[in-house]
C-alpha cells in the first residue's frame, strides 16, 4: 500500500565522493509530496550527483535516502521513480513506439502504458519514426515518455529542457505541470533561472550545499529581489559575508 504520509525523499546526512572531490558533505535535505520542484544552480554544484543519489544510482560515503519510505534504489522503487538524465536514453534504431514497448516489458509496465505515454508527451505523429530521426525536443519527449512508463510516483528530471527553443520549453513545463496536477511528485533541475518561476518550490544548490528551500515568491521576498537569478546572486552574496 502506497504511504502518502511519508516525504517523496527524505535525506540525512548525505556525502558523496566523486573521483577524489568530495562533491556533497553533509547534506539534510525533505522533499514533500506532490507539486514541481526546481533544482537550481551553476554547473558542477552538485545537482546530477544529487539526483542520482535519490534514484539509487550514485554510490554513497555516508548518510541515508529514503525515497517514498524506501531506501534509494530498492527494487520496490523501480515502478515507482522515474528517472531521465541529460543524455538520451533510447534506441536509435528502434522507433518511439518499439522503444516504449521494449522498455514496458523490461520494467513489467503494462503493455496499455505505451500508448497511454505517447498521448501523454504527445508524441503520435512521431511514434513510428525512428528515435534517431527525432529533432531534439522530440527526443526528450521520448526519454520522458520513457520514465512514464509503469506510472511512477516520483519523477527526476536530469536537465530536461537543456537545447530546447523557448516554446518547446514552455511545452515541456505544461507537460510537467499536468503530470503534477494528475499527483506525481518532479524533481527537476536546471540552470535556466527563467524556468524558476513555474516550480512551486526551489532548490538552490551551490558548492553541494542547499542555499536556499523555498517558494519563489518566499525566496525573492526573502532576498528582496524579483526574480531568481537575482535572488540566488543575493544569497551568494550573503554568504559570502557571513
Ligand atoms: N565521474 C566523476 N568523477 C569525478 N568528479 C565528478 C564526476 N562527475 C562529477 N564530478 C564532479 O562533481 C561535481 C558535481 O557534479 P554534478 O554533475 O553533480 O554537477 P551539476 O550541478 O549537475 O552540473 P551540470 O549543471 O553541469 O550538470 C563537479 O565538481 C564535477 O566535476
Amino acid at each position: 500500500m502506497v504511504n502518502y504520509s511519508s516525504p517523496a525523499v527524505h535525506i540525512s546526512g548525505l556525502r558523496v565522493r566523486r573521483g577524489s572531490n568530495v562533491v556533497i558533505d553533509g547534506l539534510d535535505l525533505e522533499l514533500p509530496r506532490g507539486g514541481v520542484t526546481g533544482l537550481l544552480g551553476p554547473s558542477g554544484s552538485g545537482k546530477t550527483t544529487l539526483m542520482r543519489a535519490i534514484v539509487g544510482v550514485q554510490i554513497i560515503d555516508a548518510g541515508t535516502v529514503r525515497v517514498l519510505g524506501e531506501e534509494a534504489g530498492s527494487a520496490g522503487l523501480r515502478h515507482r521513480v522515474g528517472y531521465v538524465t541529460q543524455l538520451s536514453s533510447v534506441y536509435d534504431d528502434l522507433t518511439v513506439r518499439q522503444n516504449l514497448r521494449y522498455f514496458a516489458r523490461v520494467l513489467g509496465a503494462p503493455a496499455a502504458d505505451v500508448e497511454r505515454v505517447i498521448d501523454e508527451t504527445d508524441l503520435a505523429g512521431q511514434a513510428d519514426a525512428l528515435a534517431g530521426s527525432l529533432s531534439g525536443g522530440q527526443l526528450s519527449r521520448a526519454s520522458l515518455a520513457a520514465a512514464l512508463l509503469g506510472s511512477p510516483e516520483l519523477l527526476v528530471l536530469d536537465e530536461p529542457t537543456v537545447g530546447l527553443d523557448p516554446v518547446l520549453r514552455v511545452d515541456l513545463w505544461g507537460l510537467f505541470r499536468r503530470l503534477s496536477e494528475a499527483g506525481v511528485t518532479l524533481l527537476v533541475s536546471s540552470h535556466v533561472m527563467d524556468e524558476a518561476t513555474r516550480c512551486d518550490r526551489l532548490l538552490l544548490m551551490r558548492d553541494g550545499a542547499v542555499l536556499a528551500d523555498d517558494s519563489p515568491t518566499g525566496l525573492m521576498a526573502a532576498t528582496g529581489t524579483t526574480d531568481a537569478e537575482s535572488a540566488f546572486l543575493a544569497l551568494i552574496r550573503h554568504g559570502a559575508r557571513s
